[in-house]
């Protein structure tokens, strides 16, 4: 049977961040391979798939994954010998009955996920198709709209702001080709805002800069400058996108916005800040706008703002379907982030993508902080036709990598490609 696993290895490699990750080598029994390699997240949520790493403080950041590479060449090698690829779903079931735990702690996420991927990516070649064709959903023809993050904070840089992410998002783009050009312009002119101002363009993990601006307002207003330098009219061809991150400034005392200055606030100071900068500033999502534990913060939110911005849950849902479908039920967000290796399979991102769709909730697919060049969520968001995509600012290999792989999909598409803003009312 030529799709069936004759060898699986793995190599530890490093990330973005300078981070050892896992590269996934799959060996199908006529001999033709392919890879998959492992992002990793930094503010991430509490109830993530485990991400195995060594702790042996001798070894790179003395985190590396040689337990995991371990698990990959030996329980889940031994478990998947002669299985076909073409099965997805019957092998994640296969990965999380091996692993036996309730968050992948024993074979570790970062070991499964890079083998989920691996056959994905095996099926495709098995089938001729390009892998935003393999997942066998109908008519993946959407490119999604890019979220650029052009501001990095919080856990991201060593910056002025306590919010992580202030993203661009091309809403006026007829084409996902133009919303690329239209993030790279706006990209250029912010470096020239900040230059002209006399503050560093060095950048942060995800590619966007950290200055020392004045405080997280002062961020919005430099966006909307750069928007208009770049030559666009702001909420018209590009608005605004935040990821607060609210989990890494929440304190027991409250929501600690000290670094920029504004102090401590409690949760209805901080949705009030929300509202006030709704009106101010052309936003068009806010993502974990409160703590992962503060689930009250969100269904306040999504009462008072739902309706006019997406609310996107990232900490608090960790892709995971129990956490989403419990936010379904109590009105605690309207969309939700997705991102494959907080869950750990291909099969059960799948699951939590069709959950917040039979929901009405629209979905955003994103990277990992410390990335690899792998361009797999490209393709994915594409199969999936989720419409939307974070993968950082237009800067930096491992964020290229995505934008650039939607570039070759939509050419691959031609006439067929659609594009469309997500936000339109
Ligand atoms: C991409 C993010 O960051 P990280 O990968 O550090 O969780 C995020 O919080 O949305
Ligand atoms: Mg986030």
């Amino acid at each position: 049977m030529k799709s069936a696993i004759a060898q699986l290895s793995a190599l530890e490699i490093l990330d973005s961040r300078s981070n050892p990750t896992l590269m996934v080598t799959l060996t199908l029994a006529d001999g033709r391979s392919v890879c998959a390699a492992v992002p990793s997240g930094a503010s991430t949520g509490q109830h993530e798939a485990v991400e195995l790493r060594d702790g042996d403080p001798a070894r790179y950041c003395g985190k590396g994954v040689r337990r995991a590479i371990e698990h990959v060449e030996g329980d889940i090698a031994a478990g998947l010998a002669g299985r076909s690829v073409e099965d997805q779903a019957a092998i994640d079931r296969r990965l999380i009955e091996l692993d036996g735990t309730a968050n992948k702690a024993r074979l570790g996420g970062n070991a499964i996920l890079g083998v989920s991927m691996a056959v994905a990516r095996a099926r495709a070649l098995v089938e001729g198709k390009p892998l935003y064709a393999a997942f066998g959903k109908s008519d993946p023809t959407l490119l999604p709209m890019p979220c650029f993050n052009v501001l990095n904070g919080g856990k991201h840089a060593d910056s002025s702001l306590d919010f992580q992410e202030f993203m661009l998002v091309p809403v006026g783009a007829p084409t996902y080709r133009e919303a690329l050009r239209m993030g790279a312009q706006t990209y250029a002119a912010l470096r020239g805002v900040l230059h002209a101002r006399g503050l560093s363009t060095a950048v942060g993990d995800e590619g966007g800069f950290a200055p020392r601006l004045q405080s997280n307002e002062d961020a919005c207003d430099t966006l909307v400058s750069a928007i208009e330098q770049a030559g666009f009219r702001p909420g018209v061809d590009i608005a605004i996108a935040l990821d607060p991150a609210a989990s890494s400034f929440h304190t027991p005392a409250g929501y600690d916005l000290s670094r920029s200055g504004t102090g401590m606030v409690d949760r209805a100071q901080l949705l009030d800040l929300y509202e006030d900068w709704i009106g101010r500033w052309p936003i068009v999502s806010i993502e974990d706008g409160f703590d992962e534990n503060d689930w009250q913060g969100f269904v306040d939110q999504t009462a008072a703002q739902g309706g006019r911005i997406q609310i996107v849950g990232d900490d608090l849902l960790v892709t995971n379907t129990r956490f989403i479908a419990k936010a379904i039920a109590c009105k605690a967000a309207n969309a939700a982030l997705i991102k494959l290796n907080q869950i750990g399979t291909v099969t059960e991102t799948i699951e939590a993508v069709d959950l917040c769709r039979r929901a009405g909730w629209r979905q955003m697919v994103s990277h990992r902080s410390g990335e690899t060049t792998d361009p797999f969520i490209a393709d994915f968001v594409v199969a999936m036709g989720c419409g939307q995509l974070k993968s950082g600012a237009p800067c930096r290999g491992e964020r290229l990598a995505k934008y650039n792989r939607l570039l070759e999909i939509e050419v691959q598409l031609g006439t067929r490609a659609r594009f469309a803003n997500p936000f339109a009312a």
